[in-house]
């Protein structure tokens, strides 16, 4: 299992939300050493399935952000697939219930035994406002559906979560050191925040308790992504 970050550009993840594989693995190519992962997900997958992951995995340490959320027996398929290959991380959401996370986490240590992914429960996206929220049915700060969530799926068997910056403190001290914070939502200064509605700087997630920070434009649309890293990495 990867290591817990200790240090700046160990703690970045670069989402290279592409379809292209081959201009993927070229950016994860010039990010090497100066990120801790790189993150593969939806799109990517979609457009290249495993094949296209597989060389990111080759050449360091892969998030791979499917998001699973089915009923068990499905979630437990698709962890199984993509074990034979692991990546570093997987997500799946917190709210497919406690089940499907157990389903998730046997199926991981069945074919990948030492070597499976860190499992990270999705908990209220980050694009998600307390509006959006609740028409969804679920009413009140998105903060104390995160908790819920997160306790629900670490006594389900989660490795950790993934939250926004501004429930980060909150997880914190509620749920102490051990689980791993994934923190997506994050925005240097002066970034656009895009379709996230959950924000902070990146020193400012690190500071609350994040242990990893999911960037992706930030990075990806800047006109020299290595720069833009290298200046995240030197903000923490
Ligand atoms: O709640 C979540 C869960 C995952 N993400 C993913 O993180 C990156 C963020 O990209 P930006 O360009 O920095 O907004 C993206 O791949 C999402 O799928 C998230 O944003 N929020």
């Amino acid at each position: 299992m990867i290591a817990r970050p200790t240090k700046g550009a160990d703690r970045i993840i670069a989402a290279l939300d592409t379809e292209d594989a081959a201009a993927a693995l070229a950016l994860a190519g010039r990010l090497a050493g100066r990120v801790g992962l790189i993150k593969a997900g939806l799109e990517l997958f979609c457009a290249a399935g495993p094949a296209g992951v597989a060389p990111l995995i080759a050449a360091g340490p892969v998030f791979l952000d499917l998001k699973l959320h089915d009923i068990p027996n499905t979630v437990a398929g698709a962890t199984r697939a993509v074990c034979r290959t692991p990546p570093a991380m997987l997500t799946l959401h917190g709210a497919g219930g406690g089940a499907m996370i157990e389903a998730a986490r046997r199926a991981a240590e069945d074919v990948a035994g030492d070597r499976r992914p860190i499992l990270l429960a999705v908990t209220v996206l980050t694009s998600i406002d307390a509006a959006t929220l609740a028409a969804t049915g679920v009413a009140g700060d998105p903060v104390e559906q995160v908790l819920r969530l997160a306790r629900l799926a670490l006594s389900a068997g989660a490795d950790g979560l993934v939250c926004s910056p501004r429930e980060v403190a909150r997880l914190r001290d509620a749920l102490g050191a051990a689980p791993f914070l994934v923190v997506p939502g994050v925005r240097p200064l002066g970034s656009p925040a895009g379709d996230q509605a959950r924000t902070a700087t990146p020193a400012e997630a690190v500071a609350a308790g994040a242990d990893w920070i999911v960037l992706g434009r930030p990075i990806t649309a800047a006109a020299d992504p290595v720069a833009a890293a290298e200046a995240i990495a030197a903000s923490l």
